[in-house]
């Protein structure tokens, strides 16, 4: 008898088409930094990508345009939400953008946009009120990850503006973990962390990774990288990418 295993079919989550970047810079005499252009890349559900390359070619720049924070000057974005079905994030507007990063996408940075005057547990749990969890069942959650990232018991109730870059880079990471998103955006997240929180910060991605998250990432520490990545889109190799930025003042 003969066994046929059937071939799984790959389901793309992300696919990034001629993607460009251009920089007017009007307080340096319009200078134009384009870090990269006509760059594309393939992203499956599930999968780990993460980008390298050096310093100042383009990286968070690529992060920031897949999540909207800039706008790209060309190329598509296209992402399969649940919200929307297929959808360019470069053309989507801006009521489709919140709404997708309330539900879906999640951005962790390694710096925390401090609001003033929440408690380090609230400005957590507070991302799981527009899903439709009660106040105690999301504090209840936030208590968890805040322990999982050995944030302090006296710190929960304090002002995260207080806090110092690596409880601050804590309190960013809880906050884009707690939702579980479908695609998570990670740029430097575990630059300022002690050991022992990086391979907490690893296993929680680990196990987001199995439960279907997506994810695309920078990391310094290629270590790291390599224990979460299932492949890497390395910047000075890409064909379509221009490896370095070019200047160039305006005609
Ligand atoms: N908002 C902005 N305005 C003007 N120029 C910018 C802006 N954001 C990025 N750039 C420029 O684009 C280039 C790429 O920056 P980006 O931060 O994406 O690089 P990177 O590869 O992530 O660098 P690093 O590894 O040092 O963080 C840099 O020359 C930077 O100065």
């Amino acid at each position: 008898m003969r066994v046929y295993l059937k071939k799984k079919a790959v389901s793309l989550i992300l696919k990034v088409i001629g993607l460009g970047k251009l920089f007017e810079l009007s307080i340096s005499n319009h200078m134009r930094v384009n870090p990269f252009e006509n760059l594309s890349f393939e992203v499956e559900e599930g999968k780990f990508m993460g980008i390298a390359g050096p310093s100042g070619i383009g990286k968070s720049s690529i992060l920031k345009c897949v999540y909207r924070t800039y706008l790209p000057t060309t190329g598509e974005v296209w992402y399969d939400s649940s919200l929307y079905g297929t959808i360019n994030l470069a053309q989507a507007t801006e009521r489709q953008i919140t709404h997708l990063r309330i539900h879906e996408i999640s951005y962790v940075s390694q710096f925390l946009k401090v609001i003033p005057r929440i408690s380090a547990l609230d400005i957590v749990a507070e991302r799981l009120l527009p899903l439709g969890y009660s106040l105690q069942q999301a504090r209840a959650l936030a208590t968890k990850l805040l322990e999982r990232l050995n944030i302090p018991e006296k710190l929960w109730q304090a002002f995260p503006a207080t806090f110092s870059g690596g409880e601050q880079q804590r309190v960013n990471l809880a906050r884009a973990f707690i939702v579980r998103p479908r695609l998570l955006i990670l740029d430097e997240p575990t630059a300022s962390l002690d050991n022992e929180t990086k391979h907490n910060v690893l296993a929680i991605l680990k196990e987001m990774k199995q439960e279907g998250t997506t994810m695309i990432g920078v990391f310094h520490d290629w270590e790291v990288m390599g224990k979460v990545a299932d492949h890497i889109l390395d910047l000075r190799t890409h064909q379509s990418a221009k490896g370095q930025q070019q200047m160039a003042g305006v005609e």
